[in-house]
């Protein structure tokens, strides 16, 4: 049975953006896109700008998440978002477990499963980011990272496997961050092969898997033509109009 897959492209704004520049950033963005064949297309700005960001995107092909989210529902969490809260703004995605929060927030292998589950819980879809470090790159210990970077993940997704099309799944090498580095596409695709083959058996078949690292318009058409690359999460292209829209094109090639 052949799967289908829906290409995403996802730009992760990070700690960028103003009430000033996101607008010009947004109509820009949707110029670029008009009349072209699309993947689905998402961004992700700070919190403060979600309202904004989703006012301008209402009613076009382009949906909105969050960087982060609580693992908790509610409560007595300072200063913390819960996925209902993100949901009520029109969100489609939550990023969790990006290797900056992981790095600077400490967040771990397991909060990030708890953060999955609250995202998936409340009708969003759950963006979980793995990738090794370069220091675990360079001890041959990617694969291993990632096994168990994912492991509670999928552990706390076995009894909802045919929730698989609403995960996603993004491998973000941590050395290939804003370096201007890539894996070689045979280095993507064979850590693409792993995760696909642990997200199949565990019955996860319609999860996409996405690249993130230094993606641009210049490499993506080739990055997104290998057979387990879904598409992309995209930090510093994704607040060039131009450049993002050209990943997005890229990613629409693997429309059936
Ligand atoms: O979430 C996005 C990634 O961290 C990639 O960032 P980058 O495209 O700037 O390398």
């Amino acid at each position: 049975m052949t799967v289908v897959r829906t290409p995403l492209v996802v730009g992760n704004w990070k700690m960028n953006g103003s009430f000033e520049r996101n607008q010009p950033l947004l109509e820009s963005l949707l110029s670029h896109l008009a009349q072209k064949r699309l993947p689905e297309v998402g961004v992700c700005p700070p919190f403060p700008y979600l309202a904004q960001v989703g006012a301008l995107l209402a009613e076009t092909p382009v949906r909105w998440g969050a960087q982060t989210v609580s693992e908790h529902r509610g409560g007595a969490y300072t200063g913390q978002v819960s996925a209902t809260m993100l949901k009520d703004l029109g969100c489609s995605y939550a990023i969790v477990g990006h290797s900056e929060r992981r790095q600077y927030c400490a967040e771990t292998d397991d909060a990030v499963a708890r953060q999955a589950m609250a995202v998936l819980d409340s009708g969003l879809v759950p963006i979980i980011c793995v990738g090794e470090s370069a220091a675990e790159e360079a001890a041959c210990q990617t694969l291993a990272v990632i096994d168990r970077q994912l492991a509670p993940v999928l552990l706390a997704l076995a009894g909802v496997a045919d929730e698989g099309a609403s995960v996603v799944v993004a491998y973000e090498p941590v050395w290939a961050i804003g370096t201007g580095k890539t894996p070689t596409p045979e280095g993507v695709q064979a850590v693409h092969t792993h995760i696909r083959a642990a997200l199949d058996a565990a019955g996860l078949v319609q999860t996409r898997i996405l690249y993130g690292g230094s993606v641009k318009g210049s490499n993506a058409e080739t990055l997104f033509a290998l057979p387990d690359v879904d598409g992309g999460l995209i930090g510093g292209a994704a607040l060039d109009a131009q450049d993002f829209s050209t990943i997005c094109t890229a990613a629409a090639n693997r429309l059936v």
